[in-house]
């Protein structure tokens, strides 16, 4: 039994506007993404959602907020992926196009869907009415859901 693969997702908001980066490389390279990775040895989970934030848009969030849980089991791969999703409004810098991402700011009603996680679509709603949500999707590959459960929560 593997342990849970410990990943992190920052969505931030500066209504009416969301901020999604373009992944340049790597794991969803070509679509549009919050910022996040891979949680270190010795880190806490919304340590490496800041530091993250901070390498892949060079902006500094004091104050993210833990709103989302995601698993994601791929067909095929026994580690199931841990997402811990988190969200501010309050952050500085500007952000700016590193090697991982290209950022780019939308409007919510206007979110490219079709240029992002399949699964995205079923959270986001969730998301943008502030709402805490959790999820389980099963992947066959990386664009076709299998399977997915995806509710609001009272509490992560
Ligand atoms: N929105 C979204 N994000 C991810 S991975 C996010 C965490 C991550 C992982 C690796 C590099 C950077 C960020 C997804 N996987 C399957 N559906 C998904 N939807």
């Amino acid at each position: 039994m593997v342990a849970n693969k410990l990943l992190t997702l920052v969505l931030l908001r500066q209504a009416p506007r969301i901020l999604l980066g373009m992944k340049k490389r790597g794991f969803g390279v070509g679509r549009w993404n919050g910022f996040g990775g891979k949680v270190e040895p010795g880190e806490t989970i919304k340590a490496a959602a800041r530091r993250e934030l901070l390498e892949e848009s060079c902006l500094v969030c004091n104050d993210l907020k833990e709103v989302g849980l995601l698993k994601f089991e791929f067909l095929g791969n026994p580690q199931i992926w841990e997402v811990h999703v988190f969200t501010s409004n309050n952050f500085e810098g500007e952000a700016k196009e590193t090697e991982e991402m290209r950022p780019q700011w939308f409007e919510e009603k206007s979110i490219p869907f079709d240029q992002m996680w399949p699964d995205d679509i079923l959270w986001f709603p969730h998301f943008l009415n502030g709402k805490k949500f959790s999820g389980y999707i099963v992947f066959e590959g990386m664009d076709k859901m299998v399977k997915y459960d995806v509710e609001e929560v009272e509490s992560i």
